[in-house]
Order: C-alpha cells, then structure tokens, then sequence
C-alpha cells in the first residue's frame, strides 16, 4: 500500500448501471465525483432509490463502477473476489443496515473478531486486541463467547462496529447503520460511532435519508437524487442556505421544534424509476420552479467550497424565482 498518499476516498465520473429483467438497463448511478478526506465526516443523504447503497457498495469493493474511478489512498478500489484483499479494501470497512451483513450468526463474536486482526498482531495480542475492541463499542469481554442471536439489535450493531474496526481501518462507509434500530439504540450507536471516528482520526461517508441526523454529525453534507450530487457544502451552510431545490424540500421536510415550531411540508411526488429516469435535470418533474433551461442536465457549478448542480445558480439562466428560494 502507498503509505505516503493520504487516506482519501475519492469516487470521479462515476457511474453504475445494473441491468434488470423487466426494468431493463438502470443507472442507479449516474455520474457521482465526491471525496471524504482523512478526519472528515461526510454525510451522503437522499430519498429511498436515490443510489446511495450503490455508492457505498461500489467504494469498498462490493460492486464494479461501469464507468468512472474509486480511489482510495491514491490505489484503484477494485471489485473483490478477483484476488486476495489489498491494503485497499483493508483500509475501507463497512458496517451495514443489518449487523447480520457483517456478522456471522453460527460463530461465535470473538472468532470474528479475531479474524479481522491484522496478521502483524500475534499471540497472546490478538485475544487482548479482541478484548481491547469489545471495550471500545462498550460491550463485556465476555461478549467473546457468545453468538450473535444473544445480543439485542443496538448491541449486534456495536459488535459489527467492532468488526469494521478490527483490521484498523482509516476509513469507514457506513450504510444506514442505525435505520433499523429503536429510537434511543439510535442515539447510542450514532454517539459511540462518530465518538470511535474521531477518536481514530478516521474519516467516515455517512448514508442516511434522515438529513437531520446528517445535520448533527457530518462535517460536509452531499445530497444525492436519482443517481446525482446534486448539491455539496459544509453542513452549517447547506443547512443555513441551501441552493437546490431539492435540499429546501428535504429541509422543509424535517419537524421543526423550539420557539416557532412547524411542521414539515410533504415533498410532492416520488423519486422516478432511474431505467425511466427524466431527461435533463431529473429533478424537474418534482421542482417548483422548474423552467425551460432544466429540460438539460445542469453542470455542477463550484461556488467555492460547495457545489450545486441548477439552472438556477447559473447567472445567465436564473430568473427571478432563484431569489426567492
Ligand atoms: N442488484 C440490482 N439490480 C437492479 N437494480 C438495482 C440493484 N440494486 C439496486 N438497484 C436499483 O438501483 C437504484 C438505486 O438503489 P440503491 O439501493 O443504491 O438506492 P438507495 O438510495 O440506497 O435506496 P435505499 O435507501 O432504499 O437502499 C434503485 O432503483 C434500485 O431499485
């Protein structure tokens, strides 16, 4: 492994298209350039069927681009299975929706754990080092000797924490890793995972369609729509100014509460079918002020530390309507 180039994951020009009986050709993803730097959290949010999962598959190895790069740590990621794991995809771990993606359930959380150790860790070290890892994502060592079906979904989803970690990865993709727990597991794994990310100094890419929870964790924010980036920005100013359409309607549709509490507006329509995906901008039979330069692709335009990818940001089609988002 090039040990010099920084821990970067970078994704240029990529795109992936699955081909399906009965839907054809799909591009679920459709030309995504993104990076997630040593130290950043990044948050990947959009709507169900937007393409975030086949992002996450797609960077740690699971699934081959059809066109485009993934690079991590300035090497190619490639598809596994085609040779022994590089430092690559050692580097990159993921943890899942379902702890069960990433965890055994006939073995036992200690031979799992131990099997994820790197080779350089030897005798007696690699049980402490099982140890060591039980107690970073607060779980008894005695977890060790038990399987997987004797914990509870937060604590199953600790112990896939623990797993990801165990190769001592610099980065982590994690894929709606609390979407499937109960609300206050929710809060606890999302604690403990950013808590061992920056402890670690690791960086992470965060998928979520809860863009409030993106809010409260992620240094950067990208929003993902029907296979696109459509907008990137620090989270504070995405939040505070949000220039697509599409992240004023994700923001509307979050509960406020507090002073002047509101309630969240309905975003109209559904995400399109990508095998039948709108031509031009694939927002536009959803946005309210769709008007006729969106019948093409915007070009993601640089404002300078973000991006956004609307015919209204450009100053030579934006009408008026743009002051008014
Ligand atoms: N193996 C596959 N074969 C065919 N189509 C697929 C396959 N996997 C995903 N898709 C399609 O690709 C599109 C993107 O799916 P993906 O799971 O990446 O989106 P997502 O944003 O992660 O959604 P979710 O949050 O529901 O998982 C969807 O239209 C989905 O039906």
């Amino acid at each position: 492994m090039n040990t010099t180039a920084p821990a970067r994951l970078s994704f240029t020009d990529v795109e992936v298209e699955y081909r399906s009986r009965g839907r054809g050709r799909v591009r679920a993803v459709a030309g995504v350039s993104l990076e997630v730097s040593p130290g950043q959290i990044v948050g990947l949010v959009g709507e169900s069927g937007c393409g975030k999962s086949t992002l996450a598959r797609v960077a740690v190895g699971l699934s081959a681009p059809s066109a485009g790069t993934v690079e991590y740590a300035g090497r190619p990621v490639t598809p596994l299975g085609w040779r022994p794991r590089s430092g690559a995809e050692v580097g990159l771990q993921m943890v899942f929706q379902n702890p069960y993606a990433s965890l055994n359930p006939r073995r036992t959380i200690g031979s799992q754990l131990l099997d994820g150790v790197p080779a350089a860790v030897a005798g007696s070290a690699r049980r402490a080092r099982v140890h060591e890892l039980l107690e970073r994502v607060a779980m008894p060592t005695s977890a060790a000797q038990r399987y997987p079906h004797q914990f509870s979904g937060g604590q199953r989803q600790r112990l896939a924490i623990a797993r990801a970690l165990a190769p001592e990865p610099r980065m982590i993709i994690a894929d709606e890793p609390v979407t499937a727990l109960d609300a206050s597991s929710q809060a606890q794994v999302v604690n403990l995972l950013v808590g061992l990310v920056r402890d670690l100094d690791m960086g992470m890419l965060f998928i979520s369609h809860d863009l409030a929870l993106v809010h409260e964790i992620a240094d950067v924010t990208a929003v993902m729509y029907l296979g696109r980036i459509v907008e990137s920005a620090p989270t504070r100013e995405l939040w505070r100014e949000p220039r697509h359409p599409y992240t004023r309607a994700l923001i509307d549709a979050v509960p406020q509460i507090g002073p002047t509490p509101r309630l969240p507006a309905i975003l109209a329509g559904e995400v399109p079918d990508p095998a039948n995906a709108p031509t031009g901008c694939r927002f536009r039979p959803r946005c309210p002020h769709a008007f006729a330069p969106c019948g093409e692709q915007p070009p993601t335009v640089d404002l300078g530390g973000r991006s956004v990818a609307c015919w209204l940001t450009d100053s030579a089609t934006a009408p008026t309507v743009a002051r008014s988002l």
